[in-house]
């Protein structure tokens, strides 16, 4: 192992879990390229530099309409295997020793490719992970909130026979104008069946949105949550009740809901006691995986190997693992936070 003697390298040895990922939103440049070549799709860019520079938003519709456009390339089985082996490595790389991955299956049935065609492709490169990596994961199916109530509801029903491997539902997509009430009974059909839920809530939309996303649907936990800070009551719920947040620093950043990175709400959620965790959302439009969502927030917010601790521990807590799993892996954090913090400069 490197020394660890600087904050950097603390952040990429300790083990840690990314709850807040979307596979989409991990199509790199290259790939997209890549994988348009051997479909015969024509892109409107030219190169991967043209690409990149389309990457500007200036809220979260913005970067949607281009997300959607992205992921019409993955057309075959191998497509969504790629794209997720492809971050699996990447994950590793960072450390991540656990993954739950949100995918959204009407982004692909609705310019009809088949719900098997890509869950299929996705748990493959999950279970190679497993094997070859030692990265455990869960799969998320994340309902479309722009889409109406028939088309989630459906969905759900094709994601039945797949039970086994998918642990939660979520909610993502155009937040404002889209409230959790508009999802109230796929969500109710959905504990039913035996899934957890989680839902994006706060991120645009307001105090109200979370509120709904914990009093109607009833979530384990909250999808950015950003803005349940204007509320007092709301906190103390939060808090009480240890409804993890699942953050995402630079794309809360790259999509306007935090205006620079010295005003990000982290450290506040950390230091009021909610159960705040760090992700990275969709790594490939928003300049960075997990470990430069930490350096971002380490950078601006002064974080100490305590705080880079807590959130690592969080990220464990917050997880859909077993409780001795999730005990496991807190004792790995804190034997290494032990082991290295006195020596950080
Ligand atoms: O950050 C997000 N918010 C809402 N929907 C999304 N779909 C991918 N990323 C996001
Ligand atoms: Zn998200």
């Amino acid at each position: 192992m490197d020394s660890i003697t600087t904050i950097e390298t603390f952040i990429q040895h300790i083990p840690k879990a990314e709850l807040h990922l979307h596979i989409e939103g991990t199509l790199e440049p290259e790939l997209m390229m890549k994988i348009a070549k051997r479909n015969e799709i024509s892109l409107d860019y030219e190169s991967v530099d043209e690409i990149k520079k389309a990457y500007q938003f200036s809220n979260l519709q913005d970067f949607l309409d281009i997300y959607y456009a992205g992921a019409n390339v993955l057309r075959h089985e191998t497509d969504f295997f790629d794209l997720t082996w492809s971050y699996l490595t990447k994950a590793h790389s960072q450390n991540i020793v656990h993954t739950e991955i949100f995918f959204d299956p009407q982004t692909h049935t609705e310019r009809g490719v088949a719900f098997s065609t890509v869950i299929t492709g996705i748990h493959k490169a999950l279970e190679k992970a497993q094997n070859e990596l030692g990265i455990s994961s869960k799969i998320i199916m994340s309902i479309l909130r722009h889409l109406d109530e028939d088309s989630a509801l459906e969905t759900l029903k094709e994601a039945l026979p797949y039970k086994e491997w998918i642990t939660a539902i979520g909610l993502d997509s155009s937040e404002v104008g889209n409230p959790p009430s508009k999802f109230a009974r796929v969500f109710e059909k959905a504990k039913t069946e035996g899934f957890e839920t989680v839902a994006h809530a706060g991120e645009e939309g307001d105090a109200g949105y979370v509120r709904e996303a914990i009093e109607i649907l009833k979530v384990s936990r909250i999808d950015h949550g950003n803005r349940s800070l204007e509320d007092e009551l709301l906190i103390k719920h939060i808090v009480e009740n240890k409804i993890p947040l699942t953050v995402c620093p630079l794309s809360n950043l790259k999509l306007k809901v935090v205006k620079e990175a010295i005003d990000h709400p982290l450290l506040k959620m950390l230091n009021r006691g909610m159960v705040a965790t760090v992700n990275s959302d969709d790594p490939a439009y928003f300049g960075g995986y997990i470990n430069e969502n930490f350096l971002a927030m380490s950078e601006a917010l002064n974080l100490t190997a305590k705080h880079v601790h807590q959130l690592s521990r969080n990220s464990f807590i917050a997880s859909f693992l077993t409780q001795e799993e999730k005990s496991k892996w807190i004792r790995e954090t804190d034997l290494y936070y032990e082991q290295y913090h006195g020596r950080i400069e």
